[in-house]
């Protein structure tokens, strides 16, 4: 494939964003009345503003055409038909398969895996609501109060976001914990209240050969068994869900108490398969069905609608204008939800693991920048936190606000001042103050002379800094579903985009394997191996302290 900055289409926006070097939003918006309706849409229930972006008509057929060049809608349509797009591992990229609906038929390698999908489905809900229900117990007897779900990266994500999402639709007697980090003060503070007689794990890795996943487990099953539990017991407490059968039953979890899902499910993809299993305890089989109808709206809308009016087609497009020629290295992600308080960290997974490339898919290197910095947190923190440098710092960061119509509480009050911080937030951005403004506020307080004027610097803001705002009626688990897909999707189409391989990962495994060879380093009396002399030190440092 040409390179990027090479073809037509980027070369005709280069052209094209020159006008932009002293466009104001604020005049655009005064020159068009219509410019709210032209530039938002909805689909899946997700509404979306893109107004208050940097583009007019001209921009987004650009933009949409730059996709088309690059191959978006070929690709995409080779994704739903199951061919291998993740072409360095040789698998296909199915996790649309997973929400596909009963009777849609998708392929790998001539077989339907739709039926398959819906077996492991049925198994999760059946056994998620004997949990729920109190039928299946731990080894006394007693219904479980607490899941402990176990696992890392897109095997932890993915699930703990959406538990915290859909926090209003959570079992009442089920308190869910998520455990990842290897650091044992992670896992010792989940157990510390916990009562083995009726804590249920789960335990997440699609390989079962991730570090931190099995020094977790292995440490909650000493817990379990030190607490009178025999290792029969183990099938009652322990399930696991996974792709490798084998290393599960070395584990000691009998494959009937796993639950399975396919290569062609990628990690940070996969909160649709049986990974969702946590979900489905925390909120039902029928609210998990409706997170998978949410995201399969989203796919059929991102299957179907023309680039300029699909959605996550055009949250990527914004993406790659802001990156390719406003210099943007870094995307804020601010969801006015604390419900949603893991979205920019799973999101961090899905867009940075994904699009944190440097070589194209034939392995050359990309000819402009790829996946920005992906950071955020919910508002209103944000605001008394980094939105300063958002609005007066000297870089363009586009900002994603989230939010729900319904607050899903009953406390109103807070969710109209919610909104209203998050509506003011991006037209703040964009409309900025100016010296005159400044001034002018000074002079109604009565203040003038030359210690307003040192003061009037300090207290512009340039505004004309771009944001997206996506609403959605309340965040149940369709809408949760449909937010995600539409990320996943914005995700893939700037992989297509900027032509890098979206369902690799090798770039995390380098650091795994220097700790497996500098764990048994730090072993007492053990022989420190060849290193540079800063991580030499750093050894010799924890040697001391006895690590
Ligand atoms: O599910 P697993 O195999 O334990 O892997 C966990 C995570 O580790 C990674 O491979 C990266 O370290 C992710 O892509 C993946 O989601």
């Amino acid at each position: 494939m040409t390179p990027l900055v090479q073809s037509a289409a980027w070369q005709t926006l280069r052209d094209h964003h020159a006008q932009w070097q002293d466009r104001n939003l604020v005049s655009l918006f005064d020159a068009d009345p219509e410019r709210f309706d032209k530039f938002s849409l909805e689909a899946a229930g997700v509404f979306m503003d893109f107004s208050k972006n940097h583009v007019d008509e001209t921009t987004v057929k650009l933009l949409a055409d730059l996709g088309r060049a690059r191959g978006v809608e070929t690709l995409r349509d080779a994704m739903f038909a199951g061919e291998k797009i993740n072409h360095t591992e040789n698998r296909a990229v199915l996790h649309v398969a997973l929400r596909a609906p009963v009777g849609m038929q998708i392929c790998v390698d001539g077989e339907d895996v739709v039926p398959g999908v819906h077996e492991v489905v049925d198994r999760m809900a059946g056994f998620a609501e004997r949990v729920r229900s109190g039928a299946r117990t731990g080894r006394t007897g007693k219904p479980f109060t607490d899941i402990v779900s176990i696992g890392i990266g897109g095997s932890d994500l993915g699930p703990c976001m959406t538990v915290e999402a859909l926090r209003s639709s959570l079992h009442p007697r089920l308190t869910m914990h998520f455990v990842s980090n290897i650091d044992g003060a992670h896992l010792a503070k989940a157990l510390r209240d916990l009562d083995p007689e009726t804590t249920l794990f789960v335990v997440i890795s699609k390989t079962f050969t991730t570090l931190e996943t099995l020094t977790n487990a292995k440490s909650a099953r000493d817990w379990f068994l030190a607490s009178g539990a025999t290792h029969a017991d183990i099938a009652k407490h322990f399930v696991a869900v996974s792709t490798n059968a084998e290393k599960v039953e070395e584990f000691g979890i009998a494959t009937r108490n796993m639950f399975g899902f396919w290569d062609w499910v990628g990690g940070r993809y996969s909160l649709w398969s049986a990974v969702g299993l946590p979900i489905m305890l925390a909120v039902g089989a029928q609210g998990f069905h409706e997170l998978l109808a949410g995201a399969h709206e989203m796919d059929m809308h991102f299957r179907t609608a023309p680039l300029e009016r699909n959605l996550p087609a055009l949250l990527a497009l914004l993406g790659v204008w802001y990156r390719g020629f406003f210099g943007a290295t870094s995307q804020c992600i601010a969801p006015y939800a604390q419900d949603l308080n893991r979205l920019a960290a799973y999101l961090q997974q899905l867009e940075m693991e994904s699009n944190g490339k440097a070589v194209t898919r034939d392995g050359t290197p990309v000819s402009t920048g790829t996946c920005p910095v992906i950071w955020g947190e919910p508002g209103t923190n944000g605001q008394h936190a980094f939105f300063q440098l958002i609005h007066q710092g000297t870089d363009v960061i586009p900002v994603d606000f989230i939010a729900a119509l319904d607050g899903g509480h009953n406390l109103p009050d807070h969710h109209r001042l919610l909104l209203a911080n998050c509506f003011a937030q991006s037209e703040a951005l964009m409309m900025g103050k100016s010296a005159d403004e400044v001034r002018a506020e000074f002079a109604a307080a009565g203040q003038h002379g030359v210690e307003v004027e040192a003061l009037v610097p300090h207290k512009v803001f340039t505004g004309n800094r771009p944001s997206t705002t996506l609403l959605v009626d309340r965040f149940s688990p369709r809408a949760i579903g449909a937010l995600v897909a539409l990320y996943e999707h914005k995700v893939f189409v700037q992989g297509a985009v900027w032509d890098v391989n979206s369902y690799d990962q090798w770039g995390v495994e380098l650091g795994k394997q220097l700790a497996a060879r500098i764990a048994p380093e730090l072993l007492p009396g053990a022989v420190a191996g060849k290193h540079d002399s800063s991580t030499a030190g750093l050894i010799a440092r924890a040697r001391a302290a006895g690590a």
